[in-house]
């Protein structure tokens, strides 16, 4: 403890504002999704300083690193950001990651990113590596300190006795597993975006939809329909509305196979939202997408989704 208060004194000469902030914890890593086992790592460090900076990667190095392996990603980076916050951020430094950065050593990326923050604590998951080539570790990480800081090492929180991470989140939305992805993610599974024009096709099949775009960059749910909500994101306090959501390529038509996740608002064929950020809620599956021969075929089975959903949501 008489050592900690001599580093403390140590660092508070180097940085004059040190004792006015208090303690200060840093936390590093992607965070796509900001799930539980990132939201238990925040609460950890919480309980232990004043001030909390979470330091994350923006774009996710895999893209930068090896291009074919990169994950689809859970949010863009302001919703990463403000899920942080509400997790119990106070600050989030963003480091851009490019091929420059991803060859910095772990010393390196101690030197320019970590000591300018000024830590008292260093906590991350058990399994955290970092600098070229994943070579630091949280031992590495230890000796790197020089007793300026402490490192945490925290076990990884698991559910179903697996750890949670953003890849087991980006699984069960590959199997069209929402209801799990929620689970691990602790709040409802949500896609987000600005409402496009599609092949203006709704409307006339009796169920006008609002088309979000789905970037190579983004995980969506699997293809398939799915219960849920829709809510405007420009209007504060907006209701959610009950939706019938339909992701996949609509594989009934020719078109040029894109996918689009689309949300049908029960009861309305009077909103115009082209344009509009929406927010989908994906609630529970109901089926998988159906290449149908006819459109009748394809508006009786909508009709028989919509009172699924009805039942669903009631
Ligand atoms: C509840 C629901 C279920 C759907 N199921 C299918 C389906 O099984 N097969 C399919 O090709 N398209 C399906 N779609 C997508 C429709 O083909 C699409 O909404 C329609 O063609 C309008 O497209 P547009 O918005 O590009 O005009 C479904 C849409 C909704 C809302
Ligand atoms: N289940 C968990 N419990 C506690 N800490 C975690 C957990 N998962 C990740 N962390 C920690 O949170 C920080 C950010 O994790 P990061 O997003 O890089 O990993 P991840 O969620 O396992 O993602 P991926 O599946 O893409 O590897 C790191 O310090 C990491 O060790």
């Amino acid at each position: 403890m008489a050592q900690q208060n001599t580093d403390a004194q140590q660092r508070g000469r180097q940085d004059p504002d040190a004792r006015q902030r208090g303690r200060t914890a840093v936390l590093i890593g992607n965070f796509d999704g900001v799930h539980r086992g990132h939201q238990a790592l925040l609460r950890a460090a919480r309980d232990q300083a004043d001030r909390l900076i979470v330091v994350t990667f923006w774009p996710h190095p895999m893209s930068v690193v090896r291009p074919d392996k990169a994950p689809r990603l859970l949010t863009d980076l302001p919703t990463r950001e403000r899920l942080l916050r509400a997790a119990g951020a106070d600050e989030v430094e963003v480091v851009g990651f490019d091929d420059d950065t991803s060859e910095w050593t772990p010393e390196e990326f101690v030197d320019r990113v970590l000591r300018p923050l000024h830590p008292d604590l260093i906590m991350v998951g058990e399994n955290f590596r970092f600098g070229h080539r994943a070579a630091g570790d949280v031992g590495r990480l230890t000796d790197l300190s020089r007793g300026e800081f402490e490192v945490t090492g925290l076990p990884l929180a698991d559910i179903d006795g697996e750890p949670v991470s953003s890849t087991r989140v980006r699984a069960a939305l590959a199997d069209g597993d929402v209801e799990a992805a929620s689970e691990l993610l602790g709040r409802p599974y949500c896609y987000d975006g600005i409402v496009v024009r599609g092949h203006q096709r709704g409307r006339e099949l009796g169920f006008p939809t609002a088309n979000l775009p789905v970037p190579d960059w983004r995980a969506a749910p699997a293809d398939g329909v799915y219960g849920g909500w829709a809510r405007r994101l420009d209007v504060p306090d907006a209701p959610r509305w009950p939706a019938a959501i339909s992701v996949g390529t609509n594989p009934t038509f020719d078109d040029v196979p894109e996918t689009v996740v689309e949300a049908y608002v029960l009861d309305r064929d009077d909103l115009e939202l082209y344009g509009v950020p929406l927010q989908v809620e994906f609630v529970e599956r109901l089926r998988g997408q159906v290449a149908f021969t006819g459109m009748d075929d394809l508006i009786e089975q909508m009709h028989a989704d919509v009172r699924r959903c009805r039942e669903l949501l009631n």
